[in-house]
């Protein structure tokens, strides 16, 4: 089997990589994976019959990025940066990730949370170049011929969405395709994975959007969304389809609302390795940063009463995180849920009101509430935190600006450094604005938010604002599950990325609640190698090289094999004389 249809990498007698392409001439400057523009050396343009095609000047990589760095600085409008480093993207892989990595702090809010909320909201609108795989009601029939004709052989991990509900502005119809190629970006640019070896799917199952299929520039199909058994017999087809073309992948499933998160997890967690990035890898780092958060404090997790606002996939991803964490500081599982108060748009999760089953779990006897001084049906969100004595105050509810100035105060009475974490995005949604706790709160407040924010300056102390975003968790866990070729994705492996990133913030930034994203390359290998180790410790690892192996030979392992943004050599299967 061959990387491609269109080349091969292959390993020459020193065991150096090399491109083996099986075209040539025009056609390998139109595929962004094989090709380097002005960086094809005159040898390879010879053999390549690129002669003629390209400017006589031979450039290097440095100063390919140097040339787009320069136009990129000019550009004052995120939308219009996203646009401009997608193209490159689409033109020059290498290029585009070797700009990346150099920049990743500054690239990732244009790549990634917010500005691509804005690239899926415009994404029939700003649209140049098909990327990736485009499931839907259309070819859904055909779904093994489609999958047929994506030209990438060996695909070891696809995100998936299907539009229901991107980050916290909702059904985006065929727009999410931006998110799964966003998500990528991180995994290529961060977490090691070759570009060659990761497909971004959309799973166009419609949309309930009137003015998306009314709009006529709208490239989804123009429908509602399936649902119920259709939406299911679908999936069950993709999903089946896509282990028959990639045996050897791993799935995230990304963005899918509370409706079918939970269920489609369920559905095919032990059909393919797969796991839900919004559930688990939220989950997970929500989990690290709260610990953090106490160790700062000189405190436990234990000794915390937590609230979690909203209880879709995100939210009860996080109550399922804190409970996790709890026990392993030894808490029963009533004990720990005791700590725990899930609220959702109707208030405090009760028993004795009838609710989805994936929040049943986190629901409280209506006993508990009896001397409780409540005004409605059920606590609401200032209520619960007054009664329930809260000291951690999590959001995901994608409601902006609900952790008002007398929320936060509320938890104040309660401790004295009260943990905030407004986690919902894109920036718009955030259920406060960091500089606005800290003032509130005289700079005594731990704050983290999904969205990136400037460091905040209060009384000539700057305090940095981590980024509670599960980027800091899924390109290690998905990469350490492609390497370990993990049978499937164990709630110990999710468990373990958490306390990764943890120990890792504490070694290396015991002051601060997340690392700085300039550190996710990092983190993310370290997160796999411990996801690796996990994984062969329950016996689900399935790659034979590894056996054996302690910490340190897997970090090597995984280090070796952490992709590199860097031109490889061409050698024409013909030889040329
Ligand atoms: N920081 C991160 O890494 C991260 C990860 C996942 C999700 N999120 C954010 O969490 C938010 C929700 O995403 P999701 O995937 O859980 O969506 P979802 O559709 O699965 O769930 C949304 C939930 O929001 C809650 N909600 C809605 N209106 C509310 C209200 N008025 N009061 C209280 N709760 C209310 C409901 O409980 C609902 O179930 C989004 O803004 C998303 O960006 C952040
Ligand atoms: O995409 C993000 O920024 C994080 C998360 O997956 C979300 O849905 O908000
Ligand atoms: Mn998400």
């Amino acid at each position: 089997m061959t990387v491609s249809r269109y080349y091969d990498v292959k390993r020459d007698e020193r065991g150096k990589r090399y491109l083996e392409p099986f075209i040539e001439g025009s056609l390998l400057l139109g595929l962004p994976l094989l090709n380097k523009g002005t960086a094809f050396t005159h040898e390879e343009r010879k053999a390549l019959k690129l002669e003629g095609l390209l400017p006589p000047h031979v450039t290097s990589l440095e100063e390919q990025k140097e040339r787009n760095y320069r136009r990129y600085r000019l550009i004052e409008n995120d939308l219009e940066k996203h646009i401009f480093l997608r193209n490159l993207q689409d033109r020059n892989e290498v290029l585009f990730f070797a700009l990346f990595a150099d920049h990743m702090s500054e690239m990732l809010p244009i790549l990634y949370t917010p500005t691509v909320g804005e690239a899926v909201k415009q994404f029939s609108h700003i649209y140049r170049y098909p990327r990736g795989f485009a499931a839907s009601t259309d070819n859904i029939h055909d779904i093994d011929q489609a999958l047929a004709n994506v030209p990438l052989n060996d695909v070891r991990l696809a995100v998936a969405t299907d539009s229901s509900a991107i980050l916290g502005i909702g059904d985006q119809g065929f727009g999410g395709m931006a998110i799964s190629i966003g998500k990528l970006a991180i995994y290529t640019a961060a977490g090691g994975l070759g570009p060659d070896k990761a497909l971004p799917i959309e799973l166009d199952v419609g949309t309930n959007r009137a003015d998306l299929i009314n709009d006529p520039l709208y490239l989804g199909v123009r429908h509602r969304r399936l649902s119920g058994e259709e939406y299911y017999a679908f999936m069950d087809r993709f999903v089946e389809a896509f282990c028959r073309r990639y045996p050897n992948a791993v799935m995230q499933w990304e963005d899918f609302g509370k409706d079918t998160a939970f269920a489609v997890l369920e559905r095919y967690r032990k059909v393919l390795p797969s796991f839900n990035d919004d559930i688990q890898g939220t989950g997970a780092v929500t989990l690290a940063g709260v610990l953090s958060a106490c160790r700062i404090k000189g405190e436990q997790l234990s000794d915390q009463r937590i609230l979690v606002y909203g209880a879709g996939a995100g939210g009860v991803g996080v109550a399922q995180a804190m409970l996790d964490g709890l026990m392993r500081e030894g808490l029963s599982e009533a004990q720990a849920l005791d700590r725990i108060f899930v609220l959702d748009s109707k208030g405090l999760l009760l028993s004795n009101r009838s609710m989805e089953a994936y929040k049943q779990k986190f629901a409280k006897d209506p006993a508990l509430i009896q001397n409780w001084r409540v005004e409605g049906d059920a606590p609401n969100l200032y209520e619960t935190i007054l009664n329930a004595q809260i000291t951690v105050l999590l959001g995901l509810s994608g409601q902006p600006g609900s952790f008002s100035e007398p929320i936060v105060q509320a938890v104040r009475a309660h401790t004295d450094r009260p943990i905030i974490f407004p986690l919902s995005n894109p920036t718009s949604s955030s259920e406060a604005i960091p500089e606005d706790i800290l003032r509130w709160t005289n700079g005594k407040a731990l704050v983290a938010a999904g969205s990136p924010f400037e460091p905040v300056e209060l009384d000539g102390q700057v305090y940095p604002i981590g980024q509670g975003n599960n980027a800091f968790v899924f390109p290690g866990l998905g990469f350490g599950t492609v390497l370990s070729k993990a049978r499937e994705v164990s709630d110990a492996m999710v468990l373990e990325a958490a306390y990764t990133l943890y120990d890792y913030t504490s070694k290396h930034h015991p002051e601060r609640i997340y690392p700085p994203t300039s550190e996710l390359r990092e983190v993310s290998q370290f997160v796999a190698s411990r996801v690796i180790r996990q994984a062969m410790k329950e016996g689900l690892a399935r790659e034979e090289r590894l056996k054996g192996l302690g910490m340190e030979a897997i970090q090597a392992y995984v280090a070796e094999r952490f992709w590199q943004p860097r031109y490889l050599p061409y050698k024409p299967a013909v030889s040329n004389p």
